[in-house]
């Protein structure tokens, strides 16, 4: 798993937001790139999911299907891959250089498999886990996004049960943000990458 072509182009230090389907990994990095536009840049992962409305391929995901998925990974292209819910996702390593590229602090939204494996490689991030408050309000989120089936929101049910218990780990995350009140998870998610984003607006500001 170990990859040097991504550390040869390190600029400022990536994040990894991880934690259960439903806890608000997505509202909080839009809103964060929303507000630091020209400090951020997302790693924009492959999927065989189907893409979802209002969701576009190359901004949200690349929207593949599963043989090119596989023969992309068989050829050595993804930093870290998995299956989730029955889909496969993957970070390419072109997803994350890109953003390299740009001098901005690359954002990967991954779950707990790709946490494992991205620290078998030498990205380094800053590890957060977003957390639900509970199974009930996580259930409920789920159900008033009418994203899934109901199939597919048992699958998340449970990975979330797993994610949760897994999230304790020690040594797993650097911060564990509990999602409850929006305005307050966006506060402290902020307050974790401030020094990250006062560094990159610094080098913006003397370029
Ligand atoms: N390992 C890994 N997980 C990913 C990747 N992209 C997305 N995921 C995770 O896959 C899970 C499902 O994502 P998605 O289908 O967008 O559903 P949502 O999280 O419910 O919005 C989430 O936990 C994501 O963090 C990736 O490239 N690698
Ligand atoms: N603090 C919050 N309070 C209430 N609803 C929230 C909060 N954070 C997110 N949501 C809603 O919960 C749902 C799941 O959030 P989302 O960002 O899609 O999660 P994830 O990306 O982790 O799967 C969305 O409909 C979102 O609008």
């Amino acid at each position: 798993m170990r990859d040097a072509t991504t550390k040869a182009m390190a600029g400022p230090r990536p994040v990894v937001l991880s934690g259960p389907s439903g806890a608000g990994k997505s509202t909080l990095l839009k809103k964060l790139m929303k507000e630091y536009d020209s400090v951020f840049g997302f790693s924009v992962s492959h999927t065989t999911r189907n893409p979802r409305p209002g969701e576009e391929n190359g901004k949200d995901y690349h929207y593949v299907t599963r043989e090119v998925m596989q023969a992309r990974i068989d050829n050595g292209e993804f930093i870290e891959n998995a299956v989730f819910s029955g889909n496969m996702y993957g970070t390419s390593k072109a997803a994350v250089q890109d953003v390299q590229a740009k001098n901005l602090i690359c954002i990967l939204d991954i779950d707990m498999q790709g946490v494992r494996n991205i620290k078998r490689t030498d990205l380094s991030p800053i590890y957060i886990s977003i957390q639900p408050p509970s199974m009930a309000v996580l259930e409920k989120r789920l159900r008033d996004r009418k994203t899934e089936s109901e199939e597919s929101l048992q699958k998340r049910l449970h990975a979330a049960k797993v994610d949760m218990e897994f999230s304790k780990e020690p040594g797993m995350f650097d911060v564990i943000i509990i999602n409850e009140d929006l305005e307050d998870a966006y506060g402290k998610l902020k307050e974790t990458l401030i020094e990250e984003i006062n560094k990159v607006k610094k080098v913006g500001m003397s370029s």
